[in-house]
């Protein structure tokens, strides 16, 4: 049975860390007997460029029939003057949408050969392991946007359906987990927090008796987020706020860089990203750092394929890249993409052998 993993490059380095996660999917697939297939497609500003659309027809159809989706990123000053609608980050959204993909994980596990990579503390930031899961298909991202007046509107909304089903999937997470789960809100100025709060204590009450829960302002959980990021172990919380709180967690980890992510619902494909974007200062120089990019492809691996040993492998094998010191210049390194990327594959293929 063939697998069917629809890759969009994007835009800027986007293309750069894709095709590094294919050549590791690719190397274990030749272990593992995956048959995994790979098909690109155009997509953000690349596809506004051919197509005049970010997520054109074809794009759009060819994810809906995947069994899954690695993505790069999107976006660049080349298309900042694009009409908003068509803009890259549009794409992006509208494919999220398209596909339903409400519950965004963003994992952050602090590696021990990293510590000095961040700009934090070693002794507060060691042993951290949190995920975030940042609602993805609501809030003011996906609102009413209007210019009246002098005066521009963003509109935020939430429904309770929303927040119920994101709140147990970070919930069954947390079980799986140390069955902690840390709510994230405004709900001392915002109504849409308070729904949220409300909701979350409601479900937790009612189907996570065993779960502890807790619930932090968003303000205050950006300043313990640096401050005890040990504390916590599933963090939920809607979209612009967890689109905020792990680009600051990534500060953690030592650099964006590093930080994976799945994004899936209820049917359908998920869809597997790196959560940076398309860098623009450092795109066709071949020094972007590939392994948020190689991980959100382990995840897939786990996630979508139920392929836990190959997932493992993966992350053990980018482990051992880190702790061998092979490192972009954003973590401190002197590598290429290429360098880590075949480091990661020499690895893996080493861990197989042994044990064979
Ligand atoms: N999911 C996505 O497609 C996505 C996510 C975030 C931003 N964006 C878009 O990307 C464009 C650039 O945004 P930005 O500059 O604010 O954020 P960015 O994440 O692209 O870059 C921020 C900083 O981190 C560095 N960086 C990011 N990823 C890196 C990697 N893999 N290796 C080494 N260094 C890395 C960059 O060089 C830059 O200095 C914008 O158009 C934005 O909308 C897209
Ligand atoms: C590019 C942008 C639309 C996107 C977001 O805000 O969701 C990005 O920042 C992310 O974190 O995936
Ligand atoms: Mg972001």
């Amino acid at each position: 049975m063939s697998r069917q993993i629809v890759v969009l490059g994007g835009d800027g380095i986007g293309p750069e860390v894709t095709a590094a996660a294919v050549t590791v999917l690719r190397s274990v697939d030749r272990r593992f007997h995956l048959d995994l297939q790979f098909a690109e497609h155009a997509f953000g500003g690349a596809a506004i460029d051919a197509h005049q659309e970010p997520l054109p027809a074809t794009t759009l159809a060819a994810c809906q029939q995947a069994d899954a989706i690695l993505l790069g990123a999107v976006g660049g000053p080349k298309w900042a003057n694009v009409p908003v609608a068509i803009r890259p980050e549009a794409g992006l959204l509208a494919l999220r949408q398209a596909l339903g993909l409400y519950a965004n994980v963003r994992p952050l596990k602090v590696h021990e050969a990293l510590l000095d990579a961040s700009p934090l503390k070693r002794e507060r930031i060691e042993g951290t392991d949190l995920v975030v899961v940042r609602e993805l298909t609501g809030g003011i991202y996906f609102g009413r946007k209007a210019r009246e007046g002098g005066a521009a509107i963003d509109e935020c909304r939430y429904t309770v359906a929303e927040i119920e089903r994101v709140t147990r999937q970070a919930a069954r997470l947390a079980r799986t987990r140390r069955s902690r789960l840390c709510s994230v809100d405004k709900a001392n100025v915002l109504e849409t927090s308070r729904l949220w709060r409300e909701t979350v204590t409601r479900i937790m009450a009612a189907e996570f008796p065993d779960v502890a829960i807790e619930h932090l302002l968003v303000d205050a959980m950006a300043m313990y987020l640096v401050s005890r990021p040990r504390d916590f172990d599933v963090i939920v919380t809607e979209n612009l706020f967890g689109d905020v709180l792990t680009d600051e967690a990534a500060a953690i980890a030592g650099s964006l860089g590093v930080m994976p992510s799945s994004s899936s619902g209820d049917h359908g494909p998920a869809l597997y990203e790196p959560i940076h974007g398309s860098a623009p200062d450092i795109a066709g120089q071949g020094v972007a750092n590939p392994m948020g990019t190689i991980l959100s492809a382990a995840m897939m691996l786990r996630h979508s394929f139920a392929q836990e040993e190959a997932a493992d492998a993966i992350e053990g094998a980018v482990a051992k890249a880190i702790a061998e010191g092979f490192l972009t210049r954003d973590l401190g390194g002197r590598c290429s993409t290429a360098e880590v990327t075949a480091k990661v594959v020499s690895l893996l293929e080493a861990h197989v052998k042994a044990a064979a």
